[in-house]
């Protein structure tokens, strides 16, 4: 069998054009593991009232972070293929959940080079069904269609795996290293509280009640809001940062159900009135900077920030393709290509 490598990562749209925009959210938010409610009513709320308003403030905002090369998701998850393919003995291919390329493209191109064996590497370190699952789930849906004869073998979601939190500390403490800060904010994209419940597997631990993401337990195993707390947990050890100097909060909500607390913008809000001159942000639950980490956070919570007396606001870039960073998942996929075939 011949083995070859699919990156996926989440896609943006193709330009900054509303039409092109609301094309993208339309793909994204009809995805029923993005919007979790029945057809009838993610259409209605997705096309009947979202897509009527939505396009055109996003396509505003990609507008104030695209690059001339296009969206920076986009190019940075190209450059990070290429950096990783050069390095690896397999090919390596790229592709989006929504959007350009798509899955099937990736697939296609890794086919045509004679691929039959593939390892679909899911760019996201904490599970959620919006993100791993629904990668996973379309993957097959298109293997069983179009390419009967593929093996898939997935990556899980390394939000604890040692390599990845070494070269998250160092990435948070070279871009920190001359920086002056009182507070580290963790901030990961949100979900729906709903979700963290549905993805639990034992479908009675999971309380998002303060105390369940710290009492062991299989659901953990896809419980993105207890990945998170680990990931944080892991990287602040490494650190050796003292409690009380960083704290974990949730972005990006949308729509009036509850989403995982505490929100990011009402964090930093209150450090600010509480006092906090100088803080420090990182975004773990990207590995490429996109419009939620340039804009979002960049743009919007450094505006807020400031609004309420906040001096210094630093945002450290997301992993994208740093050398170490680009080294660890080359060895993770050699690791993986020179496995004995199995029986
Ligand atoms: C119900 C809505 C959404 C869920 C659930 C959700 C989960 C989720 N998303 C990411 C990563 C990214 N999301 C990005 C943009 C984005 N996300 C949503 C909605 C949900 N995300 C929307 C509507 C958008 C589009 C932009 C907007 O209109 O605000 C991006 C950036 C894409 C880019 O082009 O730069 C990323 C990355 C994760 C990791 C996640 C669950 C853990
Ligand atoms: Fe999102
Ligand atoms: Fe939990």
């Amino acid at each position: 069998m011949s083995k070859g490598v699919l990156l996926v990562n989440l896609g943006s749209p193709e330009s900054t054009d509303p039409k092109d925009v609301k094309k993208y959210l339309d793909e994204f938010l009809m995805d029923e593991r993005v919007i979790d409610v029945p057809y009838w009513a993610r259409t209605l709320l997705v096309r009947g009232i979202i897509l009527n308003t939505r396009p055109k403030k996003s396509a505003e905002a990609y507008q104030k972070i695209w690059w001339e090369e296009g969206s920076p998701l986009i190019v940075l998850s190209e450059r990070l293929r290429d950096k990783v393919d050069d390095l690896t003995s397999v090919p390596v291919a790229l592709a989006m959940r929504y959007g350009k390329p798509s899955i099937l493209q990736g697939l296609q191109e890794l086919h045509d080079k004679g691929v039959d064996e593939v390892l679909l590497f899911p760019l996201y370190p904490q599970f959620a069904m919006a993100t791993t699952e629904t990668i996973l789930v379309l993957a097959e849906e298109l293997r069983k269609k179009h390419f009967p004869n593929m093996k898939f073998t997935s990556v899980p979601a390394f939000y604890n795996h040692s390599d990845y939190i070494r070269v998250l500390a160092n990435s948070i403490s070279e871009s920190l290293e001359n920086v002056d800060y009182e507070h580290l904010l963790f901030s990961y994209h949100g979900v729906p509280e709903r979700h963290i419940r549905k993805s639990d597997i034992t479908k009675s631990h999971c309380k998002i009640d303060g105390s369940c993401c710290q009492t062991p337990s299989a659901a953990h195993q896809f419980c993105y809001r207890h990945q998170c707390y680990e990931t944080t947990r892991l990287v602040a050890e490494y650190l050796g940062l003292e409690d009380g100097t960083y704290s974990v909060s949730f972005q990006s909500r949308l729509g009036f159900d509850p989403w995982l607390k505490p929100y990011t913008d009402r964090t930093i809000e209150r450090l600010g009135l509480e006092g906090t001159k100088k803080m420090a942000i990182v975004t773990p639950a990207f590995v490429s900077d996109c419009l939620e980490t340039l804009e979002e956070i960049a743009m919007e919570g450094k505006e807020i920030f400031e609004e309420v007396g906040g001096e210094k606001f630093t945002v450290v870039p997301c992993l994208n393709d740093r050398d170490e960073w680009v080294k660890i998942l080359a060895r993770w996929v050699d690791e993986w290509a020179t496995l004995p075939v199995q029986a």
